[in-house]
């Protein structure tokens, strides 16, 4: 599809969305998110040919947390390889993202990477490669976008660090049955920064085109992940991306996707394009309601998801 036809079908479903009632509500546990205006609602779609287009707050910077988890994953995969799955599985776990149920019954082995458990045993992996985690996973996502602006927000990730009490329970209960290797503090400081990433919806569409583009290439003409990790990576993204919400987000969108708690969205078409929706209210599941709603509308008018 071309890039003026996207153009019309966002800003006419943008259009539409925007004046719906929001029933969905800001995340507050962790304080310092409860401060951006919930009326934030953003669009940008990259195509693999690097057509773009974007619309509302689509420019404005916000608190990617949980969509940091694929670029952690990304990272850990390409260093660790395979031997990864052996700290974490690949199932949806149908529970909420920061829950501590299943992680007794499943001896500490997190359901995926997805989940907070799972992204602090992928944290750990991270910090047994890293001399200095927090730089240089900063400087893979930089090259991956080309943008040395990226950031983390030292705010987000200290109000996250005061109120993180069940992220704490997460890894230490972990590191009870050994899939924790390095100092809880270490890991958890890691975590709660990567957390704090921020981007707008047009760096996110760019920066996650390594997983719609099978021959993509970062500036410096590198090859990020191989192409069967990129499918495994996106296979995840669809049956774990949305936690206890996967199989509704796959049923009424239809794409490989990841949300955060700061309210936005990534999703991915494979040989496509990226698409990212930044609205700060969530659901009950703790996505973005009107995010989920904007990208049911898109695929079912453009016929374009991957089904
Ligand atoms: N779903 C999310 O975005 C959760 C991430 C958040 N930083 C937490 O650990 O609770």
């Amino acid at each position: 599809m071309q890039i003026k036809e996207y153009q019309k079908i966002i800003t006419e479903i943008y259009s539409n969305i925007k004046n719906v009632e929001d029933i969905g509500k800001v995340a507050n546990y962790i304080p310092e998110l409860g401060s951006v205006s919930a009326d934030n609602f953003g669009i940008h779609i990259t195509k693999i040919n690097n057509e773009t287009f974007g619309i509302g707050n689509f420019e404005e910077k916000f608190s990617i947390q949980s969509i940091s988890k694929i670029l952690t994953l990304a990272l850990a995969y390409k260093l660790e390889g395979e031997k990864l799955w052996q700290r974490v599985d690949v199932e949806p776990s149908g529970n909420p993202f920061n829950s501590l149920q299943q992680l007794e019954s499943d001896n500490g082995i997190p359901r995926n990477p997805f989940i907070n458990a799972g992204a602090i045993v992928v944290c750990d992996v991270l910090i047994s490669h890293l001399e200095n985690p927090k730089e240089e996973f900063l400087a893979f996502c930089r090259e991956l976008s080309n943008n040395a602006t990226l950031n983390y927000s030292e705010k987000v990730a200290k109000s996250e660090k005061n109120t993180g009490f069940r992220n704490v329970a997460l890894c230490n209960f972990i590191k009870s049955f050994g899939n924790i290797k390095n100092n809880v503090d270490k890991v958890l400081d890691f975590y709660f920064y990567i957390c704090s990433l921020e981007m707008s919806c047009k760096e996110l569409s760019k920066i996650f085109l390594f997983l719609a583009d099978n021959n993509f290439k970062t500036h410096k003409e590198k090859r990020v992940i191989t192409k069967s990790q990129v499918k495994r990576i996106n296979a995840i993204m669809l049956t774990c991306g949305f936690y206890d919400e996967s199989g509704e987000f796959a049923f009424r969108v239809g794409l490989s996707g990841k949300s955060g708690v700061g309210g936005g969205i990534v999703a991915i078409h494979p040989n496509g394009f990226c698409i990212a929706v930044w609205s700060p209210k969530l659901n009950k599941k703790g996505n973005s309601y009107k995010g989920m709603l904007f990208l049911e509308h898109f695929t079912t008018k453009t016929a374009c998801s991957i089904f």
